[in-house]
């Protein structure tokens, strides 16, 4: 395959041309309900403060001044409090409002009204501040919370509403049109007369969605002139399945070429999926070309297609024992720690049975990890 870059090296090419291609889609202020999985168009910045004034972090009684205290009251949730004078005390909530004056909190199990008279359990309980959440303890207005291009994850959406926004200016969620290449595919029953099932065509929408994109499908044959066609037609990604390699039907790079697109990654130094290329049309619109060995295309979706709709990198996991390293990267279905059978790159037994994808990056031998592990988009 020609000019393979490292695996990182392409997958950093590809968020560089995610951020590129985000930049590009059109802003929308929508309510932060419909918020989620969209790509923020601005810096999420904070509204108020977090907590908004002193606030109680347990139920129990706010207190003023050493104890024991009179009981002159309750502050009930959603309540502004008055003054607390010192040597007096009253019930509060977790969340409440603290009134002003108040130093600290006694909680329910540590303290005992008698008489309208509060004592504490432990003498000289409780110290100052003591469950006590400060004003702007988490966040201060105005902070900046989360960057322009991130995922307004549902965590994210909530952080935005606590920190009192309404809405969210967000992309436009991409619209990826997925070519499913080959004559040799069959869209319904088992394989039979030189011919399998299309694997990726009912999989891959579904990933596609899971990480942010409005994907729609389409089926091109193996002609040249019928891929140019269909990956001139409007998209704003495109995603191919097949037609990767040098074969007498692998016709992507050729007609890639002819359209006078641009190879960014011209394929990768991966083991499975090395012919996996990213590259960009005239118009700007990226293309992935997936390789068709199935597994091999699920490691171009997240080498490639997972960076370039923004997701993250995986997470550094301990696996159960060294995994042999290669001369290239090499991707390895694991469940629980362990790598799976049937990971053949025209297999899918594997990967269907795994909770990750190991990178095992080029090497001697084996290393003892960790690993970076890569979520398979759910
Ligand atoms: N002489 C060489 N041959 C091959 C090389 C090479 O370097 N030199 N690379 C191999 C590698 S590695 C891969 S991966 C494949 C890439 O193939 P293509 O992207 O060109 O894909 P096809 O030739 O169209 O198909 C390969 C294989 O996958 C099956 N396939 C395709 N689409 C689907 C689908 N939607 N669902 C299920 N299976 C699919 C197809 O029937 C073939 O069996 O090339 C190697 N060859
Ligand atoms: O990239 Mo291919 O997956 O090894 O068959």
């Amino acid at each position: 395959m020609p000019d393979a870059l490292p695996w990182s090296a392409a997958r950093d090419a590809a968020g560089a041309e995610g951020a590129r291609l985000r930049a590009g889609l059109p802003v929308e202020r929508v309510p932060l309900a419909a918020a989620a999985g969209r790509a923020l168009a601005a810096d999420l910045v904070a509204d108020a403060d977090l907590p908004p004034a002193p606030t109680s972090a347990m139920d129990g009684w706010a207190v003023a001044g050493p104890g024991p205290w009179q009981v002159t009251g309750a502050v009930l949730a959603g309540q502004r409090p008055a003054p607390l004078p010192p040597g007096t005390a009253v019930v509060v909530a977790t969340g409440t409002w603290l009134p002003p004056g108040a130093e600290a909190v006694l909680r329910r199990e540590h303290g005992g009204v008698e008489g309208g008279t509060l004592r504490a359990a432990a003498p000289g309980a409780p110290a100052a501040g003591r469950d006590v959440r400060p004003r702007g303890e988490e966040v201060l207005r105005g902070t900046p919370l989360v960057p322009a291009g991130a995922r307004a994850t549902p965590a994210v959406v909530a952080l935005a509403a606590a920190a009192g926004h309404d809405d969210l200016a967000v992309r436009a969620v991409p619209r990826l049109a997925l070519l499913v290449v080959g004559d040799e595919l069959l869209a319904a029953g088992p394989p039979r007369d030189g011919k399998v099932r299309d694997a990726l065509g009912p999989a891959l929408p579904a990933w596609f969605r899971a990480l942010g994109a409005a994907p729609r499908t389409e089926r091109v044959p193996d002609d040249p002139d019928a891929l140019a066609a269909a990956l001139a037609r409007p998209a704003d990604v495109v995603v191919t399945t097949g037609a990767t390699a040098a074969g007498p039907a692998d016709h992507l790079r050729p007609v890639l070429r002819r359209l006078g697109a641009r190879l960014l990654v011209p394929s990768v130094d991966v083991r499975p999926g090395h012919p996996m290329l990213l590259a960009r049309l005239p118009d700007g619109t990226p293309v992935v070309g997936l390789p068709g060995n199935p597994l091999a295309a699920a490691a171009g979706v997240l080498t490639l297609v997972a960076p370039l709709l923004g997701a993250g990198a995986g997470r550094r996991c301990a696996l159960a024992a060294p995994l042999p390293a290669g001369r290239a990267t090499r991707l390895v279905p694991v469940r629980d720690g362990a790598p799976c059978a049937h990971t053949g790159p025209g297999m899918l037994r594997g990967l269907a049975a795994a909770d990750g994808v190991a990178v095992v990056p080029p090497g001697e031998g084996a290393s003892e990890g960790p690993y970076e592990v890569l979520d398979l988009p759910r």
